[in-house]
């Protein structure tokens, strides 16, 4: 699903307007519809709802909210915040609308607020994507009460103060909601780390905007939903044999860290892949054979690190390397070896991240449109550098993938899948109990294999990462957040596969 910016969705809000000949106080209506049909299923009408509405259309949406809602038995009580001077014209008409049963209240000062507690449901109108400087004065002041009330806040299309598609400056003040009910499509805001008190959990209704339009509307955002990874299944063909799906090696365990290789292997093997070779520290030999009988092991001559490569490298269809490897010097001068004779795809992650990113010598070496990294926040500040916010790391990512014609996962609650054109899409899939060690391995074996399968490089990262956090989803039904750990996700892997193939 394409992400637009704050001025693409005002230029797609007059395309469909323009296609379909329908004027905007329309498509509000179709907006306020859309919203008070999600509201509806959320809320029952026993508590009072309290609008907040503003001077723009988000606040235009607010009243027609208003009026649909209290249609269905909600008790509604609109206040209209500021002098509203200079209300949008559909704001203006939604106000005129009003049933006489909702006498809007002007706010001018805190002072005008009602009571709000915890039980109360408040909606959010003050602003939407029309936000164009930080919010202060009266308005600052009364999203802070609402805020500080406790009341279950729902923000229509944005949390107010927050800014659509840029940083939101310091000083502002932003509604903290519990939900937002965004329209069409998902905003960026929304998959950055920072906003998470501000968003909430998110939803988005569709009020059939111009499909032409947002289809050709140049971005480079998207976030990833279950038909566009659907779609990239390969089926398995009925007279196939292990050779035709790969042979993956995992580079991958040191002394004391050799859980890291077996969950790697684990789900390379739960991935589909045709034969796997762990290549491990001596030391890692019997554990490996006993706990992942089905992948074939090579021990390294050194017993704590890896310090070397295999030999016929041509053997295999991709290089999985990094989790548990560990930083000693023999481990960074196989990975130069590997950077500078293999001409392999490559996953590669943690600790192997942390070895390139320490060396110019071996960025230098890293060969193009072959390697996927999937680095977490820290690993992706070492090998790309620090930036100064959110926003900023996104335009770095894409400019790092684009010099290194590179792939980047970067790894958090919405993993971010930069390409080397500069891409990026926002995983959907995923929660909070995988924020657990371990996770990360699972995720390498999982892209290992479906690049060894015949996925390109951008199909792996979309399916792999969609399919670990969906593993993780199927594992938080049977043993919820706290206790999940990473062997949960790879037991769920099979069950994530047949949810996207159906069988
Ligand atoms: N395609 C869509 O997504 C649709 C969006 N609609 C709604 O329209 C909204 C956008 O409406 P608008 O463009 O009128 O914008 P908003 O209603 O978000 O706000 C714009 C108004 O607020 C003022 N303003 C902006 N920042 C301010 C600040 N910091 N302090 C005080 N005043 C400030 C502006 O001068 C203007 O009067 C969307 O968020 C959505 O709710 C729907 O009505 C129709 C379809
Ligand atoms: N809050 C969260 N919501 C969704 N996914 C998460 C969350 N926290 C972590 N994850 C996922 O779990 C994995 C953690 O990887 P990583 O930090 O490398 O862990 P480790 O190195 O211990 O294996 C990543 O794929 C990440 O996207
Ligand atoms: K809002």
């Amino acid at each position: 699903m394409k992400i637009l910016s704050a001025v693409q969705t005002r230029e797609a809000d007059a395309a469909t307007l323009q296609y379909e000949e329908i004027d905007s106080l329309e498509l509000m209506e179709r907006a306020a519809k859309a919203f008070a049909c999600w509201f509806e299923n959320k809320f029952t009408p026993q508590e009072p709802v309290y609008i907040f509405c503003g001077p723009g259309n988000n606040g235009g949406d607010g009243l027609a909210v208003a009026r649909l809602l209290s249609q269905k038995q909600y008790h509604v009580k609109v206040f209209v915040v500021g002098d509203n001077q200079n209300p949008s014209p559909d704001h203006k008409v939604n106000l005129q609308r009003l049933p006489q049963t909702i006498v809007p209240q002007t706010i001018r000062s805190v002072a005008e607020l009602p009571p709000l507690h915890k039980n109360h449901c408040v909606i959010d109108a003050l602003f939407g994507t029309g936000l164009n400087r930080p919010v202060t004065g009266l308005f600052a002041e009364v999203i802070d009460c609402l805020n500080y009330s406790g009341a279950c806040i729902t923000a229509i299309d944005m949390p107010s103060g927050l800014y659509t598609d840029s940083q939101t400056p310091d000083e502002a003040t932003i509604v903290t909601a519990h939900y937002t009910v965004s329209f069409e499509l998902p905003k960026l805001a929304f998959f950055l780390p920072q906003h998470e008190a501000f968003v909430g959990e998110w939803h988005v209704v569709p009020i059939g905007l111009n499909p032409a339009f947002v289809n050709d509307a140049p971005s480079d955002y998207c976030s990833v939903t279950i038909d566009d990874v659907r779609k990239l299944i390969k089926p398995r063909r009925k007279f196939s044999h292990k050779g035709l799906y790969g042979h993956a090696l995992l580079l991958c365990g040191g002394y004391g860290k050799m859980g890291a290789a077996v969950l790697a292997a684990r789900a390379c093997l739960r991935s589909g892949v045709g034969l796997l070779t762990m290549q491990v520290p001596s030391s890692g030999y019997t554990i490996l054979q006993t706990a992942v009988p089905e992948a074939m092991t090579l021990t390294d001559n050194n017993r704590k690190h890896i310090s070397e490569l295999p030999e016929n490298m041509d053997n295999y269809s991709v290089v999985g390397l990094g989790p548990g490897m560990g930083k000693e010097k023999v481990t960074k001068t196989a990975i130069g070896q590997l950077l500078a004779t293999c001409t392999l795809p490559m996953v590669i992650d943690a600790d192997a991240i942390n070895i390139i990113a320490s060396s110019d010598k071996l960025k230098a070496q890293l060969p193009k449109n072959r390697i996927i990294f999937t680095p977490h926040p820290k690993e992706f500040e070492r090998l790309v550098g620090a930036s100064k916010n959110n926003y900023d790391r996104l335009q770095d990512m894409k400019e790092f993938c684009r010099e290194y014609s590179c792939y980047i996962c970067l790894k958090g609650s919405h993993t971010a899948i930069c390409t080397p054109e500069g891409k990026v899409y926002f995983n959907t899939t995923g929660n909070a109990g995988m924020a657990t060690g371990g996770t990360g391995d699972v995720l390498t074996g999982v892209l290992t294999a479906l690049v060894a399968q015949g996925y390109s490089l951008e199909e792996a990262c979309l399916l792999g990462v969609y399919l670990h956090g969906l593993a993780g989803d199927l594992a938080l039904q049977k043993v919820g957040e706290t206790g999940m750990i990473a062997s949960d996700l790879t037991d769920h892997l099979p069950q994530a596969f047949m949810t996207l193939t159906n069988n």
